[in-house]
Protein backbone atom coordinates (compact mmCIF):
# COMPACT_ATOMS: atom_id res chain seq x y z
CA UNK A 1 0.00 0.00 0.00
CA UNK A 2 2.62 2.59 -0.97
CA UNK A 3 -0.23 5.55 -1.10
CA UNK A 4 -1.19 5.37 2.51
CA UNK A 5 -1.68 7.56 3.65
CA UNK A 6 -4.04 8.94 0.95
CA UNK A 7 -7.31 7.77 0.20
CA UNK A 8 -7.95 9.99 -3.02
CA UNK A 9 -6.03 12.17 -5.54
CA UNK A 10 -7.95 15.49 -6.58
CA UNK A 11 -7.13 17.91 -9.39
CA UNK A 12 -7.99 21.61 -8.74
CA UNK A 13 -7.80 23.70 -12.01
CA UNK A 14 -8.85 27.24 -12.42
CA UNK A 15 -12.36 26.17 -14.53
CA UNK A 16 -13.70 27.75 -17.60
CA UNK A 17 -16.85 28.16 -19.53
CA UNK A 18 -18.21 25.84 -21.96
CA UNK A 19 -21.18 28.25 -23.61
CA UNK A 20 -21.73 31.48 -24.73
CA UNK A 21 -23.95 32.42 -21.89
CA UNK A 22 -21.17 31.20 -19.14
CA UNK A 23 -18.93 33.75 -20.04
CA UNK A 24 -20.16 36.53 -17.75
CA UNK A 25 -20.48 34.61 -14.78
CA UNK A 26 -17.66 33.03 -14.99
CA UNK A 27 -15.75 36.25 -15.62
CA UNK A 28 -17.84 37.33 -12.45
CA UNK A 29 -16.43 34.93 -10.36
CA UNK A 30 -12.96 34.89 -11.27
CA UNK A 31 -13.27 38.66 -10.64
CA UNK A 32 -15.13 39.54 -7.69
CA UNK A 33 -13.13 41.51 -5.32
CA UNK A 34 -10.38 42.16 -8.39
CA UNK A 35 -9.26 45.67 -9.54
CA UNK A 36 -9.70 44.96 -12.85
CA UNK A 37 -11.07 47.81 -15.20
CA UNK A 38 -14.35 47.11 -17.01
CA UNK A 39 -12.61 47.46 -20.56
CA UNK A 40 -10.51 44.85 -19.84
CA UNK A 41 -13.05 42.53 -18.74
CA UNK A 42 -15.33 43.33 -22.21
CA UNK A 43 -12.00 42.46 -23.85
CA UNK A 44 -11.54 38.97 -22.11
CA UNK A 45 -14.74 38.50 -22.82
CA UNK A 46 -14.36 38.32 -26.42
CA UNK A 47 -11.65 36.25 -26.25
CA UNK A 48 -14.15 33.47 -25.39
CA UNK A 49 -17.00 34.62 -27.81
CA UNK A 50 -14.20 34.52 -30.60
CA UNK A 51 -14.39 30.23 -29.63
CA UNK A 52 -18.34 30.07 -29.22
CA UNK A 53 -17.77 30.95 -25.14
CA UNK A 54 -16.03 27.45 -24.80
CA UNK A 55 -12.57 27.43 -23.17
CA UNK A 56 -10.61 24.53 -23.81
CA UNK A 57 -9.68 24.50 -19.97
CA UNK A 58 -12.47 21.93 -18.90
CA UNK A 59 -11.86 19.29 -21.57
CA UNK A 60 -8.05 19.32 -20.87
CA UNK A 61 -8.47 18.59 -17.43
CA UNK A 62 -11.21 15.43 -18.24
CA UNK A 63 -8.30 14.40 -20.94
CA UNK A 64 -5.64 14.66 -17.93
CA UNK A 65 -7.87 12.77 -15.43
CA UNK A 66 -8.75 10.20 -18.16
CA UNK A 67 -4.79 9.83 -18.61
CA UNK A 68 -3.76 10.04 -14.64
CA UNK A 69 -6.34 7.30 -14.12
CA UNK A 70 -5.18 4.81 -16.59
CA UNK A 71 -1.79 5.50 -15.82
CA UNK A 72 -2.73 4.81 -11.84
CA UNK A 73 -4.59 1.97 -12.88
CA UNK A 74 -1.39 0.58 -14.59
CA UNK A 75 1.02 1.29 -11.82
CA UNK A 76 -1.02 -0.18 -9.04
CA UNK A 77 -2.03 3.19 -7.13
CA UNK A 78 -5.54 2.40 -6.03
CA UNK A 79 -6.80 6.33 -5.74
CA UNK A 80 -9.92 7.69 -6.75
CA UNK A 81 -9.57 10.69 -8.84
CA UNK A 82 -11.45 13.75 -8.28
CA UNK A 83 -11.71 17.05 -9.82
CA UNK A 84 -12.97 20.61 -8.49
CA UNK A 85 -12.03 24.07 -10.03
CA UNK A 86 -11.56 27.73 -8.45
CA UNK A 87 -14.12 29.20 -10.46
CA UNK A 88 -16.28 27.14 -12.96
CA UNK A 89 -18.17 23.50 -12.41
CA UNK A 90 -17.19 21.38 -11.24
CA UNK A 91 -16.95 23.57 -8.08
CA UNK A 92 -13.86 23.04 -5.59
CA UNK A 93 -16.26 23.39 -2.40
CA UNK A 94 -19.05 20.68 -4.08
CA UNK A 95 -16.35 18.03 -4.64
CA UNK A 96 -15.06 18.37 -1.34
CA UNK A 97 -18.80 18.03 -0.53
CA UNK A 98 -18.64 14.76 -2.77
CA UNK A 99 -15.54 13.60 -1.28
CA UNK A 100 -16.96 13.74 2.10
CA UNK A 101 -20.49 11.82 1.43
CA UNK A 102 -18.15 9.18 0.08
CA UNK A 103 -16.07 9.00 3.48
CA UNK A 104 -13.04 10.04 1.69
CA UNK A 105 -10.64 11.58 4.87
CA UNK A 106 -7.12 12.31 3.23
CA UNK A 107 -6.45 13.86 -0.25
CA UNK A 108 -3.43 14.21 -1.90
CA UNK A 109 -4.11 17.49 -4.38
CA UNK A 110 -2.48 18.58 -7.14
CA UNK A 111 -2.88 22.51 -9.06
CA UNK A 112 -2.83 22.91 -12.46
CA UNK A 113 -0.18 25.19 -11.79
CA UNK A 114 3.84 24.85 -11.73
CA UNK A 115 4.97 27.98 -10.38
CA UNK A 116 5.07 29.73 -6.92
CA UNK A 117 3.29 32.95 -6.88
CA UNK A 118 -0.53 34.15 -5.10
CA UNK A 119 -2.42 33.10 -8.17
CA UNK A 120 -0.76 29.87 -8.81
CA UNK A 121 -0.38 28.69 -5.48
CA UNK A 122 -1.51 30.66 -1.99
CA UNK A 123 -4.86 31.07 -3.90
CA UNK A 124 -5.43 27.73 -4.62
CA UNK A 125 -4.30 26.93 -0.33
CA UNK A 126 -7.18 29.65 0.49
CA UNK A 127 -9.50 28.07 -1.91
CA UNK A 128 -9.12 24.58 -0.16
CA UNK A 129 -9.52 26.43 3.41
CA UNK A 130 -12.73 27.96 1.83
CA UNK A 131 -14.11 24.80 0.46
CA UNK A 132 -13.17 22.67 3.50
CA UNK A 133 -14.72 25.49 6.09
CA UNK A 134 -17.58 25.21 3.54
CA UNK A 135 -18.57 21.88 3.81
CA UNK A 136 -18.18 21.23 7.25
CA UNK A 137 -16.50 18.86 10.03
CA UNK A 138 -16.59 16.28 7.85
CA UNK A 139 -14.29 17.56 5.14
CA UNK A 140 -11.15 15.49 4.58
CA UNK A 141 -7.91 16.52 5.21
CA UNK A 142 -6.47 18.13 1.81
CA UNK A 143 -2.58 18.15 1.04
CA UNK A 144 -1.54 20.62 -2.12
CA UNK A 145 1.28 19.51 -4.03
CA UNK A 146 4.43 21.56 -4.28
CA UNK A 147 5.09 23.53 -6.83
CA UNK A 148 6.64 20.76 -10.01
CA UNK A 149 8.23 23.53 -11.96
CA UNK A 150 11.92 21.98 -11.97
CA UNK A 151 10.15 18.21 -12.08
CA UNK A 152 11.34 16.70 -14.60
CA UNK A 153 8.03 15.60 -15.64
CA UNK A 154 7.62 18.98 -16.57
CA UNK A 155 10.62 19.99 -18.51
CA UNK A 156 11.20 17.37 -20.70
CA UNK A 157 7.56 17.26 -22.60
CA UNK A 158 9.05 21.12 -22.86
CA UNK A 159 11.79 19.82 -24.62
CA UNK A 160 10.35 18.14 -26.66
CA UNK A 161 7.64 20.01 -27.70
CA UNK A 162 10.28 22.95 -28.62
CA UNK A 163 12.08 20.82 -30.51
CA UNK A 164 8.99 20.29 -32.53
CA UNK A 165 7.85 23.52 -32.75
CA UNK A 166 11.66 24.43 -34.26
CA UNK A 167 11.05 21.81 -36.28
CA UNK A 168 8.01 23.19 -38.10
CA UNK A 169 9.97 26.31 -39.05
CA UNK A 170 11.57 26.11 -42.23
CA UNK A 171 14.62 24.78 -42.71
CA UNK A 172 16.64 27.82 -43.64
CA UNK A 173 15.37 29.54 -40.80
CA UNK A 174 15.69 26.99 -37.81
CA UNK A 175 19.25 27.79 -36.46
CA UNK A 176 18.70 31.41 -36.46
CA UNK A 177 15.43 30.99 -34.23
CA UNK A 178 14.75 32.74 -30.76
CA UNK A 179 13.23 30.87 -28.25
CA UNK A 180 10.52 33.18 -26.20
CA UNK A 181 9.61 31.65 -22.92
CA UNK A 182 6.33 33.01 -22.05
CA UNK A 183 4.34 33.12 -18.60
CA UNK A 184 1.37 34.74 -17.15
CA UNK A 185 2.45 38.24 -16.47
CA UNK A 186 1.23 39.00 -12.58
CA UNK A 187 1.66 42.51 -10.96
CA UNK A 188 5.46 43.34 -9.64
CA UNK A 189 4.43 43.69 -6.39
CA UNK A 190 2.45 40.04 -6.53
CA UNK A 191 5.76 38.54 -8.07
CA UNK A 192 8.12 40.13 -5.38
CA UNK A 193 6.33 38.48 -3.03
CA UNK A 194 6.49 34.94 -4.60
CA UNK A 195 7.69 31.93 -2.65
CA UNK A 196 8.59 31.98 0.86
CA UNK A 197 8.59 34.59 3.18
CA UNK A 198 12.21 36.18 3.39
CA UNK A 199 13.43 34.65 0.30
CA UNK A 200 16.60 36.19 -1.75
CA UNK A 201 15.21 35.60 -5.14
CA UNK A 202 15.79 39.66 -5.84
CA UNK A 203 12.60 42.06 -7.40
CA UNK A 204 11.33 39.01 -9.38
CA UNK A 205 10.96 36.80 -6.42
CA UNK A 206 10.22 33.49 -6.57
CA UNK A 207 8.38 33.45 -9.47
CA UNK A 208 10.58 34.99 -12.29
CA UNK A 209 13.70 32.90 -10.35
CA UNK A 210 11.46 29.66 -11.05
CA UNK A 211 10.81 31.02 -15.02
CA UNK A 212 14.42 31.64 -15.46
CA UNK A 213 15.39 27.89 -14.22
CA UNK A 214 13.16 26.26 -16.87
CA UNK A 215 13.54 28.37 -19.44
CA UNK A 216 17.66 27.60 -19.23
CA UNK A 217 16.80 23.91 -18.21
CA UNK A 218 15.00 23.45 -21.41
CA UNK A 219 17.00 25.26 -23.70
CA UNK A 220 20.15 23.53 -22.35
CA UNK A 221 18.13 19.68 -22.67
CA UNK A 222 17.66 21.04 -26.72
CA UNK A 223 21.39 21.10 -27.04
CA UNK A 224 21.13 23.46 -29.95
CA UNK A 225 22.35 27.49 -29.95
CA UNK A 226 19.41 29.49 -29.78
CA UNK A 227 19.19 32.47 -27.96
CA UNK A 228 16.66 32.67 -25.21
CA UNK A 229 14.31 35.12 -22.71
CA UNK A 230 11.49 35.44 -20.66
CA UNK A 231 8.39 37.80 -21.88
CA UNK A 232 5.29 37.69 -20.27
CA UNK A 233 1.62 37.49 -22.00
CA UNK A 234 -2.27 38.45 -20.63
CA UNK A 235 -1.71 41.32 -18.92
CA UNK A 236 -4.64 42.68 -17.21
CA UNK A 237 -5.39 45.03 -14.21
CA UNK A 238 -4.96 49.20 -14.21
CA UNK A 239 -2.37 50.58 -16.22
CA UNK A 240 -0.92 52.61 -13.67
CA UNK A 241 -0.01 49.41 -11.40
CA UNK A 242 3.19 47.50 -12.64
CA UNK A 243 2.92 44.11 -14.10
CA UNK A 244 5.80 41.94 -14.99
CA UNK A 245 7.62 43.00 -18.75
CA UNK A 246 8.20 42.54 -21.66
CA UNK A 247 4.88 41.82 -23.13
CA UNK A 248 5.52 39.17 -25.72
CA UNK A 249 4.45 41.51 -28.97
CA UNK A 250 5.90 44.13 -27.76
CA UNK A 251 9.29 41.75 -27.93
CA UNK A 252 8.28 40.33 -30.68
CA UNK A 253 8.40 44.08 -32.58
CA UNK A 254 11.74 44.58 -31.14
CA UNK A 255 13.49 41.49 -32.09
CA UNK A 256 11.81 42.20 -35.74
CA UNK A 257 13.25 45.70 -35.86
CA UNK A 258 16.72 44.21 -34.61
CA UNK A 259 17.01 41.53 -37.60
CA UNK A 260 15.33 38.73 -36.43
CA UNK A 261 13.95 36.38 -38.84
CA UNK A 262 12.04 33.98 -36.62
CA UNK A 263 10.39 32.59 -33.10
CA UNK A 264 9.43 29.96 -30.91
CA UNK A 265 7.03 30.94 -28.53
CA UNK A 266 7.10 28.39 -25.56
CA UNK A 267 4.55 28.97 -23.19
CA UNK A 268 6.51 27.50 -20.01
CA UNK A 269 4.00 29.25 -17.69
CA UNK A 270 0.82 26.94 -18.18
CA UNK A 271 0.20 23.65 -18.02
CA UNK A 272 -1.81 23.34 -20.80
CA UNK A 273 -3.07 25.08 -24.05
CA UNK A 274 -5.96 26.37 -22.48
CA UNK A 275 -7.51 30.25 -23.35
CA UNK A 276 -4.73 32.37 -21.89
CA UNK A 277 -2.09 30.08 -24.81
CA UNK A 278 -5.25 29.82 -27.22
CA UNK A 279 -6.16 33.61 -27.64
CA UNK A 280 -3.18 34.91 -26.53
CA UNK A 281 -0.30 33.44 -28.48
CA UNK A 282 -2.05 31.75 -31.46
CA UNK A 283 -4.31 34.51 -31.95
CA UNK A 284 -2.73 37.86 -30.97
CA UNK A 285 0.98 37.28 -30.94
CA UNK A 286 0.95 35.13 -33.84
CA UNK A 287 -0.83 38.21 -35.44
CA UNK A 288 1.35 40.43 -34.33
CA UNK A 289 4.43 38.04 -35.99
CA UNK A 290 2.81 38.21 -39.13
CA UNK A 291 2.34 41.66 -39.58
CA UNK A 292 6.38 41.60 -38.87
CA UNK A 293 7.16 39.56 -41.05
CA UNK A 294 8.38 37.33 -38.80
CA UNK A 295 8.27 33.54 -38.66
CA UNK A 296 6.15 32.36 -35.68
CA UNK A 297 5.71 28.81 -34.08
CA UNK A 298 4.03 27.94 -30.54
CA UNK A 299 5.77 24.87 -28.72
CA UNK A 300 2.67 22.78 -26.95
CA UNK A 301 2.25 22.90 -23.17
CA UNK A 302 2.81 19.55 -21.28
CA UNK A 303 -1.01 18.67 -21.77
CA UNK A 304 -1.42 15.32 -21.32
CA UNK A 305 2.18 14.29 -22.60
CA UNK A 306 2.73 10.56 -21.16
CA UNK A 307 5.92 11.91 -19.15
CA UNK A 308 3.69 14.87 -18.14
CA UNK A 309 0.71 11.98 -16.39
CA UNK A 310 3.74 9.46 -14.74
CA UNK A 311 5.06 12.89 -13.17
CA UNK A 312 1.29 13.34 -11.21
CA UNK A 313 2.20 9.48 -9.99
CA UNK A 314 5.77 10.07 -9.29
CA UNK A 315 4.44 13.24 -7.01
CA UNK A 316 1.61 11.66 -5.27
CA UNK A 317 4.23 8.97 -4.34
CA UNK A 318 6.69 11.52 -3.44
CA UNK A 319 4.37 12.90 -1.06
CA UNK A 320 2.94 9.52 0.08
CA UNK A 321 6.50 8.11 1.46
CA UNK A 322 7.98 11.69 2.56
CA UNK A 323 10.73 11.30 -0.20
CA UNK A 324 13.35 13.80 -1.13
CA UNK A 325 12.05 15.81 -4.03
CA UNK A 326 13.08 15.23 -7.38
CA UNK A 327 14.29 18.35 -9.02
CA UNK A 328 16.24 19.88 -11.63
CA UNK A 329 18.01 22.98 -11.53
CA UNK A 330 19.88 24.86 -8.83
CA UNK A 331 17.08 26.79 -6.92
CA UNK A 332 16.83 26.65 -3.24
CA UNK A 333 14.82 23.51 -2.23
CA UNK A 334 12.92 25.45 0.55
CA UNK A 335 10.68 27.46 -1.67
CA UNK A 336 7.79 25.63 -0.74
CA UNK A 337 4.29 25.72 1.01
CA UNK A 338 6.20 27.81 3.99
CA UNK A 339 4.05 29.22 6.07
CA UNK A 340 3.54 32.86 4.39
CA UNK A 341 4.36 31.84 1.31
CA UNK A 342 3.35 33.65 -1.60
CA UNK A 343 0.85 35.86 0.56
CA UNK A 344 0.49 39.26 -1.32
CA UNK A 345 -1.79 39.24 -3.71
C1 LIG B 1 -0.29 33.47 -12.70
C2 LIG B 1 -1.61 33.20 -13.40
C3 LIG B 1 -1.99 32.03 -14.05
C4 LIG B 1 -1.16 30.78 -14.23
C5 LIG B 1 -1.34 29.86 -13.07
C6 LIG B 1 -2.68 29.14 -12.98
O1 LIG B 1 -3.04 28.49 -13.95
O2 LIG B 1 -3.30 29.20 -11.94
C7 LIG B 1 -3.32 32.23 -14.53
C8 LIG B 1 -4.08 31.27 -15.21
C9 LIG B 1 -5.34 31.44 -15.80
N1 LIG B 1 -6.05 32.61 -15.88
C10 LIG B 1 -7.22 32.36 -16.54
C11 LIG B 1 -8.23 33.31 -16.79
C12 LIG B 1 -8.26 34.61 -16.26
N2 LIG B 1 -7.34 35.20 -15.45
C13 LIG B 1 -7.72 36.49 -15.11
C14 LIG B 1 -7.04 37.40 -14.31
C15 LIG B 1 -5.77 37.23 -13.73
N3 LIG B 1 -4.94 36.14 -13.86
C16 LIG B 1 -3.78 36.33 -13.10
C17 LIG B 1 -2.71 35.42 -12.98
C18 LIG B 1 -2.69 34.13 -13.51
N4 LIG B 1 -3.71 33.51 -14.21
C19 LIG B 1 -3.89 37.60 -12.47
C20 LIG B 1 -2.87 38.19 -11.53
C21 LIG B 1 -5.11 38.15 -12.85
C22 LIG B 1 -5.67 39.49 -12.42
C23 LIG B 1 -6.76 39.32 -11.39
C24 LIG B 1 -6.26 38.75 -10.09
O3 LIG B 1 -5.51 39.43 -9.37
O4 LIG B 1 -6.62 37.60 -9.76
C25 LIG B 1 -9.01 36.70 -15.72
C26 LIG B 1 -9.84 37.96 -15.59
C27 LIG B 1 -9.77 38.76 -16.83
C28 LIG B 1 -8.39 39.29 -17.06
O5 LIG B 1 -8.02 40.18 -16.30
O6 LIG B 1 -7.68 38.78 -17.93
C29 LIG B 1 -9.33 35.54 -16.43
C30 LIG B 1 -10.56 35.29 -17.28
C31 LIG B 1 -7.29 30.97 -16.88
C32 LIG B 1 -8.44 30.26 -17.60
C33 LIG B 1 -8.15 30.17 -19.07
C34 LIG B 1 -9.24 29.48 -19.82
O7 LIG B 1 -10.44 29.82 -19.65
O8 LIG B 1 -8.95 28.56 -20.61
C35 LIG B 1 -6.12 30.40 -16.41
C36 LIG B 1 -5.70 28.96 -16.49
FE1 LIG C 1 -5.37 34.44 -15.11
Amino acid sequence: MPYEPYDAFLLISFGGPEAEDEVIPFLENVTRGRNIPRERLAEVGQHYYLYGGVSPINQQCRDLIAAVRADFAEHGVDLPVYWGNRFWAPMLADTVAQMAKDGVRRVVAMATSAYSNYSSHRAYLDDIAAAREAVGPTAPEIELIRPFYDHPGFVEPLVEHTRAALDRLPDQERAGAHLLFSAHSIPTAMAAASGPPGHTFGPGGAYVAQLGEVARLVTERLGEDHPYELVYQSRSGPPSQPWLEPDVNDRLTELAGEGVRAVVVVPHGFVSDHMEVKYDLDNEARQTAADLGLHFERALSPGTHPRFVAMVRELVAERAAGAEPVRLGSLPADQECAPGCCAQR
